[in-house]
């Protein structure tokens, strides 16, 4: 089998939640290019499968034959059922299933002959029964995840140290192996029957639960009387926040209906949106003052009047328009077609609202065909429009809030906010899922010029992993094409400006000037658009095929043993900047290479070695190159 038919294979097993969450899997298009697929030197070595709803089986047979495979993650789905036989995949280095809900015992050599493993993550599961033995004698093994889980009896002793542990909330019992008694407490709390250190619970203490046997504690004991009361003591308190908290709640969740008027910090107040019923009211009374005979115009223009928030996505929680104008907003920021709004609905869910100034292009109808359109992709590293908002005077769309903003402002201001720049790693990772969502668009939108048209950095925002999301995608077909020409940054490029033409390739020329901008960290707006000068001339004039540090953001941190690698970007982004669109790369060979490059020269270690934690998707040790030493 090839990688290509090997992973077709392995999707019939799957059940995708998440409509269209796989379509980039085709046998029309090279595995290289599709959503999660990870690839070095043109082959297969990652499946990256996060959120994406997924449940069915996990076909191992299929996967043995992607032969480079050596990373897998299934984080953040639906997967059910017993423990898959991992084992037959024995080259794999890391494997990732925490936040499903698989259960059952794992067998004692579940992870038998896998020499290579690294890192195992499990938690947030539903297995049972015995920690397996197998896992404890992973030669390799560095990470090991299985908290939040039912894992019952004793923690094997490992055979050597590991750098992260996480035993937490199981029901394990008895004595902590002496190899972890100097470990963090954390890594074994809600462990109710495990002794010893690094826990101050003795292992003769009579107090420690040994189920089933807890019920036989020795009532008599001098501790006895004060362990009941200071028990009793945290039932109280407990009982005591519970009732608080649920006051607290009910008193929120009548919020809405309370609240006549809207907040003071309300998206309506904030930006005067006003509903097609009200708009209609104000103008009714308007007109009555004016004495004009129009309310007959006004009530049949009611008919057609839009007064409701048109979803996209079925998968997701409905609101309406009226939730959203007095939900708390805060302004997040204003391009050139309007500004954008962060809404925090009283559910707790927080959406941006971006209101288009310059969408006079197309009438309704055009308007919601291309939004139906939009509404219709779906990609790893696209940002969703959830919904959409049309009335002739009034365009808003909804999308999902992207907790770490805009690329840009992750290169070009966080440091001087005191906050860590971004590492070459994660600038590569961003790269790579930039080009990918990139050709997504191009295979999914092939009746657009220029598929998104507007690719630029503060049009890249970031996931909590740093995951990249192209936004404002599409949107050529409605923009005021005077107001397009002015500022979207198709409009920009060489063959806009020399031939007042736009292509495909214009797309590929945006993601030229984006990688230099990643990699100099010079902002490309900054060179006059008087001048001659664009930021690929300046770097074409600095860069002669040899490292230059002065060419290269300083953010980056240290790069010894990734400087191949870097200018092996430089020189993709060049490419993709060549002025003559004949000479200039496609998209697809521009993703090509870019899935080539590597995080550090030799490294085929998995997505992770830098990327570990699951709470910030950024390097754990803020790692230059040096410092990795994973491989
Ligand atoms: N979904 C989102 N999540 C988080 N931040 C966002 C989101 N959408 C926009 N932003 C932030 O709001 C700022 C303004 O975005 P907006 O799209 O309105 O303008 P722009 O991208 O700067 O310019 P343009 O109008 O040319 O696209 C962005 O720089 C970004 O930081």
């Amino acid at each position: 089998l090839s990688d290509s038919e090997a992973i077709l294979k392995f999707k019939e097993s799957l059940v995708v939640g998440q409509e269209n969450a796989l379509a980039s899997w085709n046998a029309k298009t090279p595995p290289c290019t599709w959503s999660g697929v990870l690839c070095n030197g043109g082959s297969v070595w990652g499946l990256q499968m996060e959120n994406l709803e997924l449940s069915g089986s996990i076909d191992i047979e299929a996967l043995s034959g992607l032969t480079s495979l050596r990373t897998l993650s299934f984080m953040n789905n639906k997967f059910e059922g017993p423990f898959p036989d991992f084992k037959k995949l024995a080259a794999l280095k890391s494997l990732y299933l925490s936040n499903n809900q698989c259960g059952g015992d794992i067998p004692g050599d579940a992870f038998e002959g896998m020499g290579w493993l690294k890192k195992v993550h499990l938690a947030q599961n539903k297995f049972t029964g015995q920690i397996p033995s197998s896992v404890a004698k992973l030669p390799k093994l560095l990470e090991l995840r299985l908290d939040g889980n039912q894992f019952t009896g004793e923690i094997p002793e490992f055979e050597h140290q590991l750098h992260l542990l996480n035993l937490s909330n199981n029901a394990l019992t008895g004595p902590i192996p002496e190899s972890l008694s100097m470990t963090d407490p954390k890594v074994f709390e809600g462990n109710k029957g495990l002794c010893g250190k690094p826990l101050e619970t003795e292992c003769d203490s009579p107090y420690i639960e040994h189920p089933p046997q807890s019920e036989a504690r020795p009532k008599s004991s001098s501790r006895g009387p004060l362990v009941i009361t200071a028990i009793v003591a945290a039932l109280t308190i407990l009982i005591i926040l519970g009732v608080i908290f649920l006051l607290n709640r009910s008193y929120k969740n009548k919020q809405p209906h309370l609240a006549v008027e809207t907040g003071p910090s309300s998206l309506q107040k904030k930006t005067g949106i006003r509903e097609a019923d009200q708009s209609r009211r104000d103008r009714k009374k308007a007109d009555h003052r004016k004495g004009s005979g129009t309310t007959k115009r006004m009530g049949a223009a009611a008919g057609v009047e839009n007064t409701k928030l048109s979803f996209l996505r079925e998968d997701r929680e409905k609101f309406d328009l009226q939730d959203l104008l007095k939900a708390s907003a805060e302004i997040l920021g204003s391009g050139c077609f309007g500004a954008s709004y962060k809404a925090v609905l009283s559910s707790g869910q927080m959406m941006v609202v971006k209101r288009f100034k310059q969408m006079n292009n197309a009438g309704r109808d055009e308007f919601q065909e291309h939004m139906k359109r939009l509404g219709r992709l779906m990609h790893h590293n696209l940002l969703s429009i959830v919904a959409y908002y049309y009335r002739k005077e009034e365009k808003l769309l909804v999308c999902d809030f992207a907790e770490r903003g805009s690329l840009a402002i992750n290169l070009h201001s966080n440091q001087s906010l005191g906050k860590p720049s971004l590492d070459w790693p994660t600038r590569l990772k961003i790269v790579k899922g930039v080009a990918k969502g990139l050709f997504y668009l191009h295979q999914d939108l092939p009746s657009l010029m220029a598929p998104h048209g507007h690719l630029k950095s503060s049009n890249v925002l970031l996931t909590k992993t740093f995951e990249p999301l192209l936004t404002d995608y599409g949107l050529i077909p409605l923009i005021n094409q005077e107001k397009a020409q002015m500022h979207m940054a198709a409009y920009r490029s060489p063959e806009y400006l020399q031939h007042r033409r736009i292509t495909k390739k214009t797309d590929v020329w945006g993601l030229g000037i984006l990688i230099l901008e990643i990699l100099t960290g010079k902002f490309p707006a900054n060179f006059s658009q008087s001048s001659e000068e664009d930021l690929a001339s300046w770097v074409n004039s600095g860069f002669h095929g040899v490292w230059a540090p002065s060419l290269f953001d300083k953010g980056m941190g240290k790069t010894s043993h990734c400087e191949g690698q870097i200018l092996k970007l430089l020189t993709i982004g060049l490419n993709c900047c060549e002025p003559d669109v004949e000479k200039r790369l496609d998209i697809g060979q521009a993703v090509e290479k870019i899935e080539e490059l590597k995080e550090r020269e030799g490294d085929d270690d998995d997505f992770y070695s830098t990327y570990v934690s699951e709470t910030d998707g950024r390097s754990s040790k803020g790692v230059s190159c040096e410092s990795i030493s994973f491989a």
